[in-house]
């Protein structure tokens, strides 16, 4: 990085194509002019931070520009530019949910093996260093050309506040909460990353996302439906958790009903990232010294794993032609659960998943929770219920949701 006035850098990248967008905001590929290098330029919404990026921020960005490792994406380059923050990073191919998508390509034990590896060695390095990734989820793996994955959006929930919820994609990262966060609690640590990789984990076995909550409440359903709802001796600081709500007692059915492919090795090891005491879970250490990845199969060399066909993209053969939009935004690509099905009013449709079966205002019996069943085959299991001296706490706990999918 030179020493030049930081807001004059925007004149050393020639702006291409718009890439997507995401929480933050809109990310570009762009080339670096001094190198003739593609980059990808991150332009950060500083909203209300009218006065600009805070020493906090500049702090941890610097911290972000040295964690450097094979795992983590580069961060090159940051520059205010026009009330927006730029953060240059190197110019990655695909990422994992693209992989994961894509129906023609085939992923042996060895290759997952691989991936989730990465996965970890990458988590590793940030952890040693106290950097939480908290937004971990497929499309934040992103995948060089050299097959390399490498970890994504890194720290920035730590420097620019919790991905805002009224996006409409944010309902994706649910799936990948653990249930700490999803209980409320304010002194969380590397653990939400650890719960977050084995998500992603189950979702390499399974070629689609493991628990698809649809609220809150119904993502803790359908963790307690997959592994039993928790025990105060599993988790004794459970319930002293701000939104810590009793569910009905439902034993966790074997692990393999939900992976019949999976080796031995890899459902001990997942059994063992989604442990639910945050204090008694595996951390990415202890997952990456597990013998599932020392046996047999050996994790497939990088520069080997199936990735997704290269896309054309126009505006490469004309650059003059200013930003173009290849394609939809990613999230919009992905099958929305909520939303988009129902179409029309979006709150209205929050609304409606959230409360699902619960009759907030009714009589004092258990209420059955809304979870849908259908990920674990077409028997419904038993269902988790909340005791009705929750009631008004889960009433409480809902309002705070739609408040934050009004605002
Ligand atoms: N370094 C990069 N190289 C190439 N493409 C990138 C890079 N970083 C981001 N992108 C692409 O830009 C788009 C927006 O990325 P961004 O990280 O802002 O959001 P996201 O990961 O899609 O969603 P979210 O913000 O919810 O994590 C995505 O299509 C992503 O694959």
């Amino acid at each position: 990085m030179t020493d030049m006035d930081p807001s004059k850098k925007v004149a050393n990248y020639l702006k291409r194509e718009v890439l997507g967008e995401g929480t933050y905001g809109v990310v570009y590929k762009a080339i670096d002019t001094k190198t003739g290098k593609t980059v990808a330029i991150k332009k950060i919404r500083l909203g209300k931070q009218k006065e600009g990026v805070n020493f906090t921020a500049l702090r941890e960005i610097k911290l972000l520009k040295e964690l450097k490792d094979p795992n983590i994406i580069e961060l090159t380059d940051a520059f205010p530019h026009k009330g927006n923050l730029h953060l240059v990073f190197e110019f990655m191919e695909t990422d994992l949910e693209a992989v994961i998508r894509d129906r023609n390509i085939f992923l042996s034990p060895a290759d997952i093996k691989s991936y989730i590896q990465m996965t970890l060695k990458g988590l590793a390095v940030c952890h040693k260093k106290w950097v939480l990734h908290r937004d971990m989820k497929p499309n934040n793996l992103l995948i060089g050309s050299n097959g390399q994955l490498k970890l994504a959006d890194f720290g920035l929930a730590r420097i620019f506040g919790s991905p805002d919820r009224k996006f409409t994609h944010q309902v994706f990262a649910r799936w990948y909460r653990a249930p700490e966060l999803l209980f409320g609690t304010k002194q969380y640590g590397a653990g939400v990353d650890v719960w977050a990789a084995a998500c992603i984990f189950a979702e390499l076995l399974l070629r689609r996302p493991f628990l698809q909550g649809t609220s809150d409440i119904d993502q803790l359903g359908k963790i307690f439906a997959a592994f039993g709802t928790p025990t105060a001796s599993q988790w004794p600081d459970m319930v002293y958790l701000p939104d810590y709500v009793e569910y009905q007692y439902v034993p966790a059915p074997p692990l393999r009903t939900f992976f019949p492919m999976a080796s031995d090795d890899a459902l001990d090891l997942l059994s063992k990232m989604f442990t639910y005491d945050p204090k008694a879970r595996f951390t990415v250490q202890q997952a990456l010294e597990h013998r599932y990845f020392s046996s047999a199969p050996l994790p497939t060399d990088p520069a080997k794993l199936p990735r997704p066909a290269p896309k054309s993209r126009a505006s490469d053969s004309n650059p003059q032609e200013g930003p173009t939009v290849l394609s939809p935004p990613r999230k919009s690509r992905r099958v929305m659960p909520d939303r988009e099905r129902f179409g029309g009013d979006s709150d209205q449709v929050e609304k409606k998943q959230a409360v699902g079966d619960i009759d907030i205002a009714g009589k004092n019996e258990p209420v059955p929770m809304s979870v849908d069943f259908s990920i674990f085959g077409s028997k419904p299991m038993s269902r988790p219920t909340i005791n009705s001296a929750d009631r008004s706490h889960l009433k409480r706990k809902l309002d705070l949701e739609f408040q934050h999918n009004e605002e």
